[in-house]
Formats: C-alpha cells, sequence, structure tokens
C-alpha cells in the first residue's frame, strides 16, 4: 500500500504547552487507524493540525506526496482531507440534507452524494429534514460522518466516534464506519473505547503526553498491551489490569 499521509517530526502547541511533540506517523491508503490515548494526549490537537485546523509548530504533514504544512484547511479538504470535528460542530439550524449539502459545495468528485450518504447511514433516511440541532447525540455523528464524505475524501479523519452516544447509536455508526472501511476508506478515528477501536481497525496507535508510544497492526498486539501504552506503564506484553493514574481516561475499557 502507497503512503497517503506521512506526518514526520510533528510539533503543535497551545500558547506555551507542547500538544503534540516531534510526532511522526505514516497512514497508508487503504488503511483503517485506531488514534487512542487518555484525556489530554494530544489526540485531537493532532487530527486539527493534519487538518489545518490548528497550526503546526515544527515537523510536516505531508499528503499524497506533498508538502501540507502551511496550506490553509479549505484547500486540504480539496485535495481530499476531511476531519470529524469532536462535538460534531453541525450547523444547528440547518436540517440534516442541508448540512450535507453545505459540504457537497466543497466537494472533490467521487462517489458521494445525498442519496449515497443516506445510503451509508440508514438511520438518517427519515430525519433528512430534520434540523440538525434536534437529533440525537448518534444522529449527529452520523451527519457529521455524512457531512465530511460528501466532500469525497481519501483520507476521513473522525474524532472521538463514540463519546456521548447510547450504545445502540455507537451500534449503527460503527455498523456504517464498518462498511466504509470493509469498502477501502482510509480512515483515522479516535475511539476511547479500545474494543471498538481494535474491532475495526487494521493498525492501533497509542499517543501519551504528545507522543507516539505505541504504532503497531491490530492482529499483532493484545488489548492488554495497548492498555498499558495508554497509560504510560511500559510494561507491554503483561497481561495485568488496567491500573488509573491521574492522567487517564476514566472508562477505557468497553462496558
Ligand atoms: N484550546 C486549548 N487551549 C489550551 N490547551 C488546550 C486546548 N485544547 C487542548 N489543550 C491541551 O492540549 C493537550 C492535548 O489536548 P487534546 O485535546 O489534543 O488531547 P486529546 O488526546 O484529544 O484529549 P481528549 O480525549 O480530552 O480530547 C492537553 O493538555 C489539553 O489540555
Amino acid at each position: 500500500m502507497a503512503d497517503l499521509l506521512h506526518i514526520s517530526h510533528l510539533d503543535a502547541r497551545h500558547g506555551l504547552l507542547p500538544a503534540v511533540r516531534d510526532l511522526s506517523l505514516t497512514v497508508s491508503d487503504g488503511e483503517a487507524v485506531a488514534l487512542v490515548g487518555a484525556n489530554g494526549a494530544g489526540k485531537s490537537t493532532l487530527l486539527r493540525t493534519v487538518a489545518g485546523a490548528h497550526p503546526a509548530a515544527g515537523g510536516t504533514v505531508t499528503f499524497d506526496g506533498d508538502d501540507i504544512t502551511g496550506l490553509a484547511a479549505h484547500r486540504r479538504v480539496t485535495r481530499g482531507l476531511a476531519l470529524v470535528p469532536e462535538g460534531r460542530k453541525l450547523f444547528p439550524d440547518l436540517t440534516v440534507e442541508e448540512n450535507l449539502l453545505v459540504a457537497g459545495r466543497r466537494a472533490r468528485p467521487g462517489p458521494w452524494s445525498v442519496d449515497t450518504v443516506l445510503d451509508a447511514f440508514p438511520l438518517l433516511r427519515p430525519i433528512r429534514h430534520k434540523r440538525a440541532g434536534s437529533l440525537s447525540g448518534g444522529q449527529q455523528q452520523a451527519t457529521s460522518i455524512g457531512r465530511a464524505l460528501m466532500t469525497n475524501p481519501r483520507l476521513l479523519l473522525v474524532d472521538e466516534v463514540s463519546l456521548g452516544l447510547a450504545p445502540v447509536a455507537v451500534d449503527s455508526v460503527y455498523e456504517s464506519l464498518t462498511a466504509l472501511i470493509a469498502d477501502g476508506a482510509t480512515v483515522v478515528l479516535v475511539e476511547q473505547d479500545l474494543s471498538r477501536a481494535m474491532s475495526v481497525a487494521d493498525r492501533v496507535v497509542c499517543m501519551l503526553e504528545g507522543r507516539v508510544v505505541l504504532d503497531t497492526p491490530v492482529g499483532e498486539v493484545t488489548r492488554d498491551q495497548v492498555t498499558d501504552a495508554y497509560f504510560g506503564l511500559g510494561r507491554a506484553g503483561t497481561t495485568s489490569a488496567p491500573v488509573e493514574t491521574p492522567a487517564a481516561h476514566p472508562t477505557p475499557e468497553r462496558t
């Protein structure tokens, strides 16, 4: 598989606070990567920096062979990068369909249209004329992913896929995501539910304090090894239960 995204020695800050530190990562065409890590590990900042929504303080982002480190976010969209942001960020007064159509105005040529999005996310079909602000969390997440698909991305970055969703909504969103991945979509998804993440991804990348501490094919790592990396326990290979630390997310386990 060819490299689609290559991140090299990337730094990103919030004021003086380093959120992403000297981070290097490659995503190949057709790969599904689960990006995991505790609260504050830098996952959202990394995705936002790749999408151009946050400035890089150092390093480079190369997409399909071109250095896009200084490129405006909307130009990255036209090159095929789409971000589903944390918190969905829909237009609450527009309907589902209108939210999709707005994104479609920046679309690259490709298979995605309102109809194909509604096929991929059947839960949206009966509510296509409802205001986005009136939807449940799961409906909003599906709309937000659909909106990103409308740009016909080559790489889909999805932040916090299941955060705040009811279990039945998580099932539904993942059913659609799984089908997209099976269809060959290139996806990086940030997910706090490790089991979920590992069930759909080819590779798992774990961040801790702005750095990658684990980057491995899903089939070559146990859930406990990922949990250890997640908590910075440095004892990958053991099968001991996770230990709560103040920096850790309270619910890495799927309940
Ligand atoms: N807008 C901001 N202003 C200041 N600091 C920020 C801001 N956003 C994030 N940070 C800080 O940057 C670091 C990385 O945060 P980031 O949100 O990227 O991590 P994360 O892994 O996505 O965590 P979470 O799961 O909580 O979203 C944290 O220390 C966080 O407090």
